[in-house]
C-alpha cells in the first residue's frame, strides 16, 4: 500500500536530491551500498544496546538511500540489472540488520524470549515474502500481489515504534510497549501475507501449466 500510494510523494521529494548526488558525480550503486552500511550500523550498534531512539535515527537517515538509488539510476537512465539486483540482495542484508538488531536485545538484556523469537520470525518471514515474489517471478510468473505487509509496510510499523518506544529512554513513561505490539503487527503481517502470496504463484502456476498443457495439445 505505502508503495503504491507514498513512492509518488517521496519520488518528487527526493528528485532533486538525487539530481543534485549525480551531479557530484556519486554512482547509484555507491548510496545502495552507503545506505545498506548506515542502516546495518544504525541497528546493530544500538538496537541490541536498547538504544532504539538513537538507533531509529541513525536507520531513518540511511533508509531512504533505498528511494535515492533507484531515482538516480532512472534520472540518469543508467536502470540496469546489476542495479536491481544489487538493490533487491542489500535490502534482505538491510532487514536482517534490523529484525536481527532487536533481536539480539531481547536475546540479552532485554531478556524476553518469546519476544526474541518474534523478532526473529519477523526477519525470517519477511526474507520469505521477498523470496516468493523474486522466485515466482524466475520462474516466468506475474505474481500479481503485493499483499498486506510489504517490505515499506515492515520497516515504517517497526521502526516509527523503536523510535517512539525509545522516548522511554528519556523519562517518557509506558511507551515501550510500542515495540513488542509492532513486532506482533508485523509478524502476523508477515504470515498473512506469505499466504497470500503462495496462493497467488499456485494459481499462476496451475493456470500457465494449463496452458502450456493446452499448447502442446494443440500441435500434436
Ligand atoms: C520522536 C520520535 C522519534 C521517531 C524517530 C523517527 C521515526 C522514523 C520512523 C520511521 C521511518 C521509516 C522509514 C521507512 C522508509 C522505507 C523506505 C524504503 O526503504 O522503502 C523501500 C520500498 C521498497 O523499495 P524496492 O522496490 O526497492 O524494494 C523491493 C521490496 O523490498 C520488495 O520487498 P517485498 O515487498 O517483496 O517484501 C522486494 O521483493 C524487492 O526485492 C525489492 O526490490 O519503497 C517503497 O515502498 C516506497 C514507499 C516508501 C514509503 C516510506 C513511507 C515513510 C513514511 C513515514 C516515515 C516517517 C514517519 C515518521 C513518524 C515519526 C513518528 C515518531
Ligand atoms: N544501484 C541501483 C539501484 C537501483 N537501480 C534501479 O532502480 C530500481 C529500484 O528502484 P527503487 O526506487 O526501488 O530504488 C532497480 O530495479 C533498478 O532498476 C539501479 O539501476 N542501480
Ligand atoms: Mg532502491
Ligand atoms: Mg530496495
Amino acid at each position: 500500500m505505502l508503495n503504491k500510494y507514498a513512492r509518488a510523494f517521496f519520488t518528487r521529494v527526493l528528485t532533486p536530491f538525487a539530481a543534485f548526488l549525480l551531479r557530484r558525480g556519486v554512482s547509484p550503486d555507491a548510496v545502495t551500498l552507503i545506505g545498506t552500511a548506515g542502516v546495518m550500523a544504525g541497528a546493530l550498534v544500538f538496537f541490541p544496546r536498547g538504544e532504539f531512539f538513537w538507533g531509529t535515527i541513525v536507520i531513518t537517515l540511511f533508509v531512504f538511500s533505498d528511494l535515492v538509488d533507484g531515482n538516480m539510476a532512472r534520472q540518469a537512465g543508467i536502470s540496469s540489472r546489476w542495479g536491481a539486483f544489487l538493490d533487491s540482495t542489500l535490502d534482505r542484508v538491510a532487514d536482517g540488520a534490523i529484525f536481527g538488531g532487536f533481536a539480539l536485545w531481547y536475546a540479552g538484556l532485554g531478556d524476553d524470549n518469546v519476544l526474541c523469537a518474534v523478532a526473529i520470525f519477523c526477519l525470517a518471514s519477511g526474507q520469505v515474502v521477498s523470496y516468493t515474489k523474486a522466485r515466482g517471478e524466475s520462474i516466468g510468473l506475474p505474481v500479481a500481489v503485493n499483499g498486506l505487509v510489504e517490505r515499506a509496510e515492515r520497516l515504517v510499523i517497526s521502526l516509527v515504534a523503536a523510535g517512539l518506544a525509545g522516548l522511554h529512554g528519556f523519562g517518557v513513561p509506558g511507551i515501550d510497549i510500542l515495540l513488542p505490539i509492532a513486532l506482533w503487527i508485523v509478524a502476523v503481517g508477515s504470515l498473512v501475507t506469505l499466504g497470500q502470496r503462495v496462493v497467488t504463484v499456485r494459481r499462476e502456476s496451475a493456470e500457465a501449466d494449463a496452458a502450456a498443457a493446452q499448447g502442446s495439445g494443440a500441435e500434436a
